[in-house]
């Protein structure tokens, strides 16, 4: 059976999606991985569903059931005031039935994130987002300093998870150092998945 990685992010500007293509490559690399990437839509006051079941475009939204499935998780979100953005709760509030049954328990997890400003919020993003995965049961992958983009990189990049520096103009381009860790990232969480399925 393969190992399933599940990437969801939500992404208002594109940052986020970028790093999640580079996330799942880096996964790609493991043998027997199956990456699934997936999107989460705005969220809204209105009670009501708003929202088509089909993006207007990129990954299919996420379904909780793809959570529960998966055997590692990489959980990404823009910096909203140093914490993650609203849909990212939203679909972290709805995972109860999932900490209920203890389906997360003892699976690989890690957080990306992009913030506009150097010391806006990188590190806490990814708090944000390890805090309820613990909950869970989740084993936390962070990124070790052999990876040596986290020394020379000018922009994003945590040994907490990988972040971006995004630049002011809505430019999604991410740094070579950035790809790198994001790359790392994936690697590192695919390889985890497979010893940690294996025990
Ligand atoms: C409501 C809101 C709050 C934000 N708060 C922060 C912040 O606390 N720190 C920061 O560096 N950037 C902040 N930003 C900028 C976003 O983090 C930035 O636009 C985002 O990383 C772009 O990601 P995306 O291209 O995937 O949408 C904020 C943006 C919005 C809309």
């Amino acid at each position: 059976m393969p190992i399933k990685i599940l990437i969801v992010f939500y992404s208002r500007h594109g940052s986020v999606a970028a790093m999640a293509k580079h996330i799942a490559r880096g996964a790609q690399r493991i043998a027997n991985t199956d990456v699934i990437v997936r999107q989460l839509p705005d969220a809204s006051f209105n009670s009501e569903q708003t929202r088509d079941a089909i993006p207007e475009e990129g990954y299919p939204f996420c379904e909780i059931e793809e959570l529960a499935e998966c055997d590692g998780l990489a959980i990404g979100s823009p910096s909203y005031f140093g914490s993650m953005a609203a849909p990212v709760k939203l679909f972290l509030d709805q995972s109860s039935p999932l900490w209920m049954s203890g389906q997360l328990i003892d699976k690989p997890a890690c957080a990306f994130a992009s913030a506009s400003t150097m010391h806006g919020g990188h590190e806490m993003t990814l708090h944000s987002m390890m805090i309820p995965l613990m909950h869970h049961g989740m084993v936390w992958v962070g990124l070790p300093y052999k990876n040596r983009a986290l020394i020379s990189t000018t922009a994003g990049g945590t040994p907490y998870g990988v972040t971006h520096l995004a630049s002011q103009t809505s430019e999604t381009d991410l740094t070579d150092d950035e790809k790198s860790l994001c790359e790392a990232q994936g690697q590192r969480l695919a390889e985890l998945a497979t010893t940690l399925k294996k025990t």
